[in-house]
């Protein structure tokens, strides 16, 4: 449904996105999670054809988003990061606007609009001025202007950004009730929402796709599925410094305490992630006592989405084998 070849954009002389490559099956949503300036808004942009690429091609339902725009634009929902509502409008004044500008017959209106509103559970406040909204209706009335022409694909950029938990909790229900007769891009940087919410992810990073596969099997083949939590004596600066150096380790970082246990003075707490297959919890226990640690506990843990983020985020050295791995899981994901 949503096809994405070797797309590239360069602002000036700063390259945004650099040989992105993707795709989308029908019915699926793929969360595109990245850190901040990753290039997700770019890539959705191009999209939903309000920005040309440099280089490569996209295609929607089988249409090029360059090429053949106003088929693409009829044939998608775009919420941008900013929702462009109109404030002075009544929800339903403004649905039907848009379902006007989007090309659905007059007689066909009425219905759509309906059936949106009620999608978007709108029903209470469809004739109040949109600038009375809460942001949480907000964001409703945003998603509600993507689907009023029921398009096959919907493109979210960071739907619920700003919103309350309850919130939050409402719009990921609305957007997976969608999938299914839709499919949906979203992007995101929390990387609660991809797993709670997406079917697959493709983590982008200074603008290149560094992995593509379910939440599940990203976790499982990029990091074995294993890691340890250490509680230690002396200072974590070193501790990471020495620990390194461990073959089989691919990830430290410090964390508030571990196990559960009240955070002690003069404590370190350390989670490691091991590479896939690897067990270097003997090797872990053998370094740091040599260094001169005193060694508390070391729990066995299961990595999560974050620990995969982090690796794929900060190691700009594996990120050629992420690439490849990434290729090679997308069969299997597809
Ligand atoms: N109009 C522009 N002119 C120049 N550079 C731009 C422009 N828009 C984006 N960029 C740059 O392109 C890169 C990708 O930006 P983009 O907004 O696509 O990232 P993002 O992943 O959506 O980030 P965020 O989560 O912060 O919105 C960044 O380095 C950004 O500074």
């Amino acid at each position: 449904m949503i096809e994405v070849e070797h797309l590239s954009k360069i602002y000036g002389s700063t390259p945004a996105i650099t040989d992105v490559t993707f795709s989308v099956e029908p019915g699926e949503i793929l969360g595109l999670l990245g850190p901040n300036g990753a290039g997700k808004t770019t890539t959705m942009r191009i999209l939903a054809g309000y920005l040309p690429a440099t280089n490569g091609n996209a295609r929607i339902a089988g249409y090029d988003v360059h090429e053949n725009s106003l088929a693409v634009r009829q044939r998608i929902g775009y919420l941008p990061e900013t929702p462009p509502l109109y404030p002075d409008m009544t929800v339903e004044g403004f649905l039907h606007f848009v379902a006007q500008i989007k090309g659905v017959p007059a007689g066909d209106r009425p219905n759509k609009v309906t059936a949106a509103i009620k999608r978007c559970n709108l029903e209470d406040k469809r004739r109040v001025i949109i600038r009375k909204l809460s942001k949480g209706y907000r964001q409703r009335v945003g998603i509600a202007q993507a689907i009023v022409h029921d398009p096959p694909a919907i493109i979210l950029d960071e739907p619920t950004v700003g919103l309350d938990p309850r919130q939050i909790i409402e719009v990921r229900n609305l957007i997976k009730s969608l999938a299914g007769t839709h499919t949906i891009i979203l992007s995101t940087h929390i990387l609660p929402e991809v797993s709670m919410t997406c079917s697959r992810v493709a983590i982008i990073n200074r603008g290149k796709v560094v992995a593509t596969n379910t939440p599940e099997n990203l976790m499982t083949q990029l990091t074995g599925g294993s890691g340890y939590e250490l509680e230690i004596e002396g200072e974590a600066a070193l501790a990471k410094q020495v620990l390194q150096n461990v073959a089989g380790v691919s990830l430290i970082e410090s964390i508030p305490t571990a196990g559960g246990h009240h955070p002690q003075a003069n404590r370190a707490y350390l989670r490691v992630i091991s590479q896939p297959g690897k067990e270097p919890g003997k090797d872990i226990v053998a370094t740091l006592v040599r260094a001169g640690f005193g060694l508390h506990e070391l729990r066995r843990v299961n990595a999560t989405l974050e620990d995969v983020f982090l690796q794929l985020t900060t190691e700009e050295k594996n990120f050629e084998t992420e690439v490849d791995l990434a290729a090679d899981n997308e069969g299997e994901a597809a």
